[in-house]
This record gives structure tokens, C-alpha cells and sequence, in this order.
């Protein structure tokens, strides 16, 4: 099995970093979410390096819906990242970590007036999704005698190797405005007196294995920038939204590494600004890509049953991890603590949920297994934890963060109060 850098396998352990997987699911117990910073870092570090050796004018804003663990937002401001949010939580958690309101971008097809308002106290830029939202942000900005900052939300009509789920630049997808349909908008934009013109988005889908997309994603924004040169709008930053993916089968996805992306976007970047005489940011925001493998999901076995198939029923399940349920998702499993011992056996890693779909893994030779044995599920930090829920009234589980060789709680494992302490008695059951 391929490991990455940060795991290893020593004395028939999986290690991450500097830590025993086995040592800290019994020190924390399970299930238990475990989060490299020193990876995070590593990985925030790549993809910029690989980025502004093409250009300097490069921000870095983490697609926060990805991992909204505080401790992973205040790593990634340290390291000058900004972010991508979607909602009031996300707008909280990023001013919480220490992110600048305008290194941030508002984005989604569906705000109300009230992240409206938000957005124009705190004097954060707003990607507007619809001529429809631009009149009501105008609107909410000229009640609070303010003016906002907005990009458009441009829907480029690209196709995308992924799952149809995580493709969102289809013609058919419910995000951003047709190419044809984008002049107008920002016509009308420049119309009116309390929206300001200043920068085009998009984002093309999720976890895609291909650069080309991201080619074609550029080219389109670069005619939208030409069409708006011609208007009077010379655009302060063009953003081309996140989505490169990661190899989840490290044995056979070809996945394209940063420099492999910068290569194949920034060149088509430089050419066209320089053809039309600009020189606005270039930003992208990159979710999967900084979190995903930084992480994993340890679970422990709680019985093993041969029936027409071998199960390892485990204490995690699409509560917890919802992406193979979901998406049919592969994610690597690691037997944790016989990690060196020989693939003997045909198991599904099955958890506790009441429904057939919960399967953590499928058909996966691993050694054999018994009760109490720790199974390490990979690649388990973009869209993981963010996922999860409390079905089947479970509460969720803690999430470790590590640096070095120190190693602590960034959250703890609710417990069957916290269950219960949203919940209000109606007066007549009282
Ligand atoms: C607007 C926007 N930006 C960025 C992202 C991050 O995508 P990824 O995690 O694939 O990089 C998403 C999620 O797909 C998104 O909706
Ligand atoms: N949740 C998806 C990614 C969606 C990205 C959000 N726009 C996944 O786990 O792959």
C-alpha cells in the first residue's frame, strides 16, 4: 500500500507524524478524528509555491466548508490564507481565526438578507449568484448607507470528470450565470449605487483528476474580463474557484500535483491579461486539496461476522464519514495496529448505523481482524467531520489535532446531553 509522506507504518503500527495511531486511539478513544497541522501546512505551502512561481498576485482562500474545525481555520491564517465561505458560521469562524474580512469572499446561490447585512458590516466582498440577489444586496448596502464589494459568480457551462453530485459549472447546475447572461449583470451592477463592480468568479466542480477543465475555466474568464474592459470594469481579482482533487486509490489515480496545475492555469492566465493590458489577483479556493489527506478517521472493531461476506462492524459509520454512502466514495482503510501483517481476508468494514448503505469500505483485503482491533480510514479530512450528523441520535465523536509531537483535542466528542440540549419540551407534554 502507498502511504503518504506523513503516515507510516513502525513496529506493525500506523504512524501519522510522530504519533502511534493505536497509542492515540486509546488515549482519546474512538471513534476519533486526527489532524496533521504540520501536513495542512505542508500542503498550503505546495500549492502557493507552485502558484507563484507563475505570478505573485496570488490569494490562497480556503473553501472553509471543507473542515470547519477553529483549529484548522487558525492554521491556515497563519500560514496568509484567506477563505471561501458560504454562510454566517463560516463568515464567524473565519473572523474567529484571525482571517481579514477582506480576504474574504461570501459565496452561494441562495443568501438572505441577513448574510447580506452581514457581509456589508464586516465589509466583506459578496459573490452574487443572480441579478435577483444583487438588487436585494443593493438594496440591504443603501439601508446601511454602505457600499459593497461584489464579483459575479460566473457559470462557465464546463463539463467535469467527477462525480455529477460535486460537478458544479454544468450548464444545468443551480450556481452562477451563464456566460451569455453576465455583461447585463454587470451593467446592471454598474448601475446601481451601492453594489461595486470588482472581480469575476466561478468554480467548476470538486475533486477533479484533470487540469483540463481548469484550462478551459480560465479561457472563459478571460473573455468575461475582455467583455468587461469594455463596459469600464477592469477587474481587481479573478477567482477561479477550487475543486483539484486528490488521489484517493494512490495505487492507480492519476492525480495532477500543484505544479502540474499551476502549469497548466497560469500560463493561460498571464497570456490573457497581458494580451488585454491587466494585472488583477489571481485567486483560487482550494478546499480538499489543503485538508484531505492531513486526516484520518480511526474506528475500532466492534465484532466480525462471516456470513455470504466477511464484515468488520466497526464504531464509525456515514454518521461520521458520509462521502462513500454518499458519492461512492473510496477511501483507503489501515488495519492500525497489524499494519504489517499479511492482506488475508475479503472484509467490508461496516458501521453502526441502521441502514445497509453504511459501508466505510467495500470488498478490502486486510488482515484478519477481531474485536477491538483499530481500523485508520484515510484521507478523511475534507468534507469528513463537516459531514457528519447526529443520525441515529449518535452523538459525533472528538477531533485531535497534532504538530510535532504534541497532540490535543480541537474538539470534543459531544456526549448524549449535548443530544438533548437543543430540544424543548412543548407545553402540553410537560
Ligand atoms: C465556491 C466553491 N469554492 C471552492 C470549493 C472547494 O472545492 P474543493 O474542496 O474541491 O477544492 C467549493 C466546493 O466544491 C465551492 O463550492
Ligand atoms: N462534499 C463533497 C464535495 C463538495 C464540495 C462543495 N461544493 C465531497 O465530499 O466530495
Amino acid at each position: 500500500m502507498i502511504l503518504p509522506p506523513h503516515l507510516s507504518v513502525r513496529d506493525g503500527h500506523l504512524w501519522i507524524g510522530e504519533h502511534d495511531t493505536v497509542g492515540l486511539a486509546e488515549r482519546f478513544g474512538t471513534p476519533l478524528y486526527v489532524t496533521s497541522e504540520d501536513r495542512i501546512r505542508e500542503n498550503f505551502q505546495r500549492l502557493s509555491g507552485a502558484l507563484t512561481a507563475h505570478y505573485k498576485k496570488v490569494r490562497i482562500l480556503y473553501a472553509a466548508k471543507a473542515n470547519g474545525n477553529l483549529a484548522v481555520f487558525k492554521t491556515l491564517a497563519s500560514m496568509g490564507a484567506g477563505a471561501d465561505v458560504f454562510s454566517a458560521g463560516e463568515v464567524a469562524l473565519a473572523l474567529a481565526s484571525g482571517m481579514r474580512p477582506e480576504s474574504l469572499l461570501f459565496n452561494g446561490s441562495s443568501k438572505t438578507p441577513s448574510d447580506h447585512a452581514l457581509a456589508v458590516e464586516k465589509g466583506i466582498r459578496v459573490s452574487v449568484d443572480s441579478v435577483d440577489e444583487l438588487r436585494q444586496l443593493d438594496a440591504v448596502a443603501k439601508e446601511a448607507g454602505k457600499t459593497v464589494e461584489i464579483a459575479f459568480r460566473v457559470n462557465p457551462a464546463i463539463d467535469v470528470p467527477t462525480h455529477p453530485k460535486i460537478a458544479t459549472g454544468l450548464a444545468t447546475s443551480k450556481f452562477g450565470i451563464p456566460a451569455g447572461q453576465i455583461l447585463d449583470a454587470y451593467r446592471e451592477a454598474l448601475a446601481l449605487e451601492n453594489v461595486n463592480p470588482v472581480g469575476i468568479h466561478c468554480h467548476i466542480g470538486s475533486q477533479i483528476l484533470a487540469v483540463e477543465p481548469f484550462a478551459r475555466e480560465v479561457e472563459v474568464l478571460i473573455d468575461v474580463a475582455r467583455d468587461l474592459l469594455d463596459i469600464g470594469v477592469d477587474p481587481a481579482f479573478i477567482d477561479i474557484g477550487g475543486g483539484l482533487g486528490i488521489p484517493y486509490r494512490r495505487e492507480t489515480d492519476r492525480a495532477p500535483t500543484p505544479e502540474d496545475y499551476a502549469g497548466a492555469v497560469m500560463p493561460v492566465f498571464l497570456r490573457g491579461i497581458k494580451e488585454l493590458g491587466i494585472e488583477p489577483e489571481f485567486w483560487v479556493e482550494p478546499g480538499r486539496w489543503l485538508v484531505a489527506d492531513s486526516t484520518i478517521l480511526l474506528t475500532r472493531v466492534n465484532s466480525t461476522k462471516t456470513a455470504h461476506k466477511t464484515f468488520a462492524n466497526v464504531d464509525a459509520g456515514f454518521n461520521l464519514l458520509i462521502r462513500p454512502t454518499m458519492y461512492d466514495s473510496y477511501h483507503e482503510v489501515v488495519a492500525a495496529n497489524k499494519a504489517d501483517a499479511p492482506a488475508v481476508s475479503e472484509y467490508s468494514v461496516t458501521g453502526p448505523i441502521c441502514e445497509t448503505g453504511d459501508i466505510l469500505a467495500k470488498d478490502r483485503m486486510l488482515p484478519e481482524l477481531a474485536a477491538g482491533d483499530i481500523i485508520a480510514v484515510l484521507d478523511a479530512g475534507a468534507y469528513g467531520f463537516a459531514m457528519s450528523s447526529q443520525y441515529n441520535s449518535r452523538p459525533r465523536c472528538a477531533e485531535v489535532l497534532l504538530a510535532g509531537k504534541e497532540a490535543a483535542l480541537m474538539r470534543r466528542a459531544e456526549t448524549i446531553e449535548d443530544l438533548t440540549a437543543t430540544m424543548v419540551t412543548v407545553p402540553w407534554q410537560e
